[in-house]
C-alpha cells in the first residue's frame, strides 16, 4: 500500500494479495472499500477493470474458489525470500534479519532493539492472526455460498412453477381463441 500511495502503481500480484487480504482473506471488508482506494490511487485506474478484478479477488463474482487464500506471510516468502520488497517500502523494518522479515512481531526484543524498530512502538503490531481468521472467513464464505445456492435454486423452482402455470393458462386461452376462430 505504501508503494501504491507513493508511486501510483503496484504489480498485478500485489493487487491480488491486497484485494484478498482486505476482503475474504483476512479483514472481511466489502470489496467496494478497496476498489475505491485503488480508484483514487492507481495511475492506471479503470473503473470496469478495477471493479471486475475486486469482485474476482473477493470471490464475489467470476471466481469461486474462496478457499484459495493468499497468506501475507507465505506468499511473500515464496516470491521474495529475502524480503527486499519489504525492506524498500517499509524502511522501518529494513534491518530485521531475513528470518523475521515477514513476521517481525516474532523477533525477540533484543533483535528488535538491534534492528532499531520495536514492534508496537516504531511499527504497528499485526492487525490479524492470519491462520485463525482465514479459517473463520472460509467458513463464512462457505455459508454465504450455501445460502446463495439455496435461494437461487428456490428462486428457479418458484419461477418454473409460476411460468409453468402462466404458460398453461396462456396456452389454454390461445387454444380456446383458435377454436373460436375456427368455428
Ligand atoms: C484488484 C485489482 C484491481 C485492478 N485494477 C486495475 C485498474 O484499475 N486498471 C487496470 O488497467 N488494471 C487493473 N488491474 C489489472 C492488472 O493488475 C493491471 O492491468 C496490470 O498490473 C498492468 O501491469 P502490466 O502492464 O505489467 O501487465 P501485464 O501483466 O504485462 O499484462 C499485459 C496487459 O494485460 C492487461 N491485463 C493483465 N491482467 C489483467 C487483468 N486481470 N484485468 C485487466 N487487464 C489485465 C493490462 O492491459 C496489461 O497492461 C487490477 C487487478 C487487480 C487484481
Amino acid at each position: 500500500m505504501v508503494q501504491l500511495k507513493t508511486e501510483g502503481w503496484i504489480h498485478h500480484l500485489a493487487r491480488h494479495a491486497v484485494a484478498c487480504f482486505l476482503t475474504r482473506g483476512d479483514l472481511w471488508c466489502h470489496w467496494e472499500e478497496g476498489m475505491n482506494v485503488f480508484e483514487e490511487w492507481l495511475l492506471d485506474a479503470d473503473w470496469c477493470l478495477n471493479a471486475g478484478n475486486w469482485m474476482w479477488l473477493s470471490a464475489s463474482a467470476f471466481f469461486h474458489q474462496y478457499f484459495r487464500v493468499y497468506s501475507p506471510i507465505v506468499f511473500g516468502k515464496k516470491t521474495d525470500k529475502d524480503g527486499n520488497y519489504i525492506r524498500k517500502y517499509l524502511p522501518q523494518l529494513k534491518n530485521f534479519p531475513t528470518q523475521y522479515i515477514y513476521e517481525p512481531w516474532t523477533a525477540p526484543l533484543k533483535v528488535q532493539e538491534k534492528a532499531g524498530c520495536i514492534i508496537g512502538k516504531d511499527y504497528p503490531k499485526r492487525v490479524v492472526e492470519h491462520d485463525k481468521v482465514r479459517e473463520k472467513n472460509i467458513k463464512r464464505m462457505a455459508e454465504a455460498y450455501k445460502k446463495r445456492k439455496e435461494s437461487s435454486s428456490k428462486g428457479i423452482t418458484e419461477k418454473r412453477k409460476t411460468e409453468g402455470s402462466e404458460d398453461g393458462t396462456q396456452r389454454k386461452k390461445k387454444e380456446k381463441q383458435e377454436e373460436i376462430t375456427l368455428k
